[in-house]
């Protein structure tokens, strides 16, 4: 079938800014007037195919590597260096056979006394808070703990000048990732980019004194385990150290609280405290809903066929996580939080995309859950979580999901 839509004229028919004014508007719009959830269009400045529908992106996800490549290296590769996510067939398949040694069962356990402490730290300080506090930045706050102890060994509580002057290095080079899509456009860099290039140097020079030193934990492993060239263990050091990963933990966190935090659907915070399942059904139907990534790209290396439509060679694919989750055709009632429907059908678990899936699927999915859970039920041990009246429940979602405006809870002990 041939793609609907249209890819326009160079520059003047490009719809990148309509899109990232308001991307989900934008994809309503087209899906709508194409009558399609896959469609053609101009994106930076790209003949670019836009895939909403759970099928497509499935097959979009299944595609890896035969016609498809990942498509991130001109938006990140200059802000982490070559890593995992830039590279391609035999050599993605070298880097994930030793960073899944980083990540067994048996890693995790051990991963998980370190993060249980820290996750304990941080809720616990919560006990004398008394006035209603925005909870996303709370979150962001104890993730990027999580994740400067256990990927670089750096303690927040020994030395908390080293791990403030650290975030806020990690601040900078988070700014040069997001601008990233704006000097693909404008062709001159940004001062933000300059800015984020010399904290890339910076955590690059730290995360190398730091690794050289470390006698245990996860920064010892990546040592001992990783076979390549020591500057590429280091950029992949500054991935998981970046400030992505705690703001998409924080953001799950984050929705999760506002979806039960309700006086309508507090009584789930009672079963999830209970019943483990529960708290991973809660978990499951919050990530369908607000899925922290809105989605992710593609490159066609080769001509493809998705969701029965011909992708020519050398398009650029968007799926999008977002839509393909509420698509009506799998998921009954799908803008509806409904947790119960993960008791009766399990099976549906294949059509999440939160982690990718696949040859190149997430590799720290179980990492994530394991964080996840742990910070949740600390939570709701001690508390029961209350969003506070007048709430606005509206998002923004580039880069990562996350309320528009802070969203302000209260707690109550337990
Ligand atoms: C809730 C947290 C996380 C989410 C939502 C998430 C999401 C994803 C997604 C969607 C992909 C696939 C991208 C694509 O197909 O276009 C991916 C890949 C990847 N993730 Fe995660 N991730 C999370 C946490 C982590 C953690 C904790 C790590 C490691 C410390 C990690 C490391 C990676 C790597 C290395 C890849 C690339 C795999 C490859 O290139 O073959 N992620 N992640």
């Amino acid at each position: 079938m041939d793609l609907p839509g249209k890819v326009g004229w160079p520059i003047v028919g490009d719809k990148s800014v309509e899109f990232y004014r308001d991307p989900l508007q934008f994809l309503n719009k087209y899906v709508d007037q194409v009558k399609s959830p896959i469609f053609k269009t101009r994106f930076l400045n790209k003949p670019t195919v836009f895939v909403c529908s759970n099928q497509g992106v499935q097959d979009v996800l299944k595609s890896t590597g035969e016609s498809l490549d990942f498509g991130y290296e001109a938006f990140m590769k200059g802000m982490f260096g070559h890593n995992i996510l830039f590279s391609k067939n035999g050599e993605a398949d070298l880097f994930r056979q030793f960073l899944g040694k980083l990540f067994t069962t048996h890693c995790l356990e051990e991963y998980e006394t370190v993060i249980k402490c820290i996750i304990a730290k941080h809720v616990d300080s919560l006990e004398s808070t008394r006035d209603s506090f925005c909870l996303y930045k709370f979150f962001k706050v104890l993730f990027t703990d999580v994740c400067l102890t256990l990927f670089l060994g750096l303690d927040s509580t020994e030395n908390s000048e080293q791990a403030t002057s650290v975030m806020s290095l990690t601040t900078d080079h988070w700014r040069g990732i997001v601008a990233v899509p704006l000097d693909l456009r404008l062709v001159h860099p940004s001062s933000t980019y300059s800015k984020a290039l010399q904290a890339k140097s910076n955590l690059l020079e730290m995360i190398n004194t730091h690794k050289k030193r470390a006698k245990s934990g996860f920064p010892l492993k990546m040592k001992e385990t990783c076979t390549v060239d020591g500057s590429i263990v280091n950029n992949h050091l500054l991935l998981f150290t970046s400030a992505l990963l705690p703001k998409v933990l924080a953001s799950i966190c984050t929705s999760f609280c506002a979806e039960v935090g309700k006086a309508e659907t507090s009584h789930y915070q009672e079963r999830a405290r209970c019943e483990d399942t529960w708290l991973d059904y809660l978990l499951k139907e919050t990530m369908r809903l607000s899925p922290p990534l809105l989605g992710g790209r593609r490159l066609a290396t080769k001509s493809c066929v998705i969701a029965g439509y011909t992708i020519p060679q050398d398009y650029t694919l968007v799926y999008m996580t977002h839509p393909a989750q509420r698509d009506s055709s799998v998921f009954e009632d799908p803008h509806l939080f409904k947790p119960e429907r993960w008791a009766e059908r399990p099976d549906l678990k294949d059509k999440l995309y939160i982690y990718g899936f696949g040859a190149r699927g997430c590799i720290g999915e179980k990492l994530s859950s394991m964080i996840l859970k742990s910070t949740l039920r600390s939570l709701l041990t001690k508390f029961a979580v209350q969003v506070c009246a007048d709430q606005d429940f509206s998002h923004k979602y580039l880069p990562v999901l996350r309320p528009k405006n802070n969203l302000l809870v209260h707690l109550e002990a337990v």
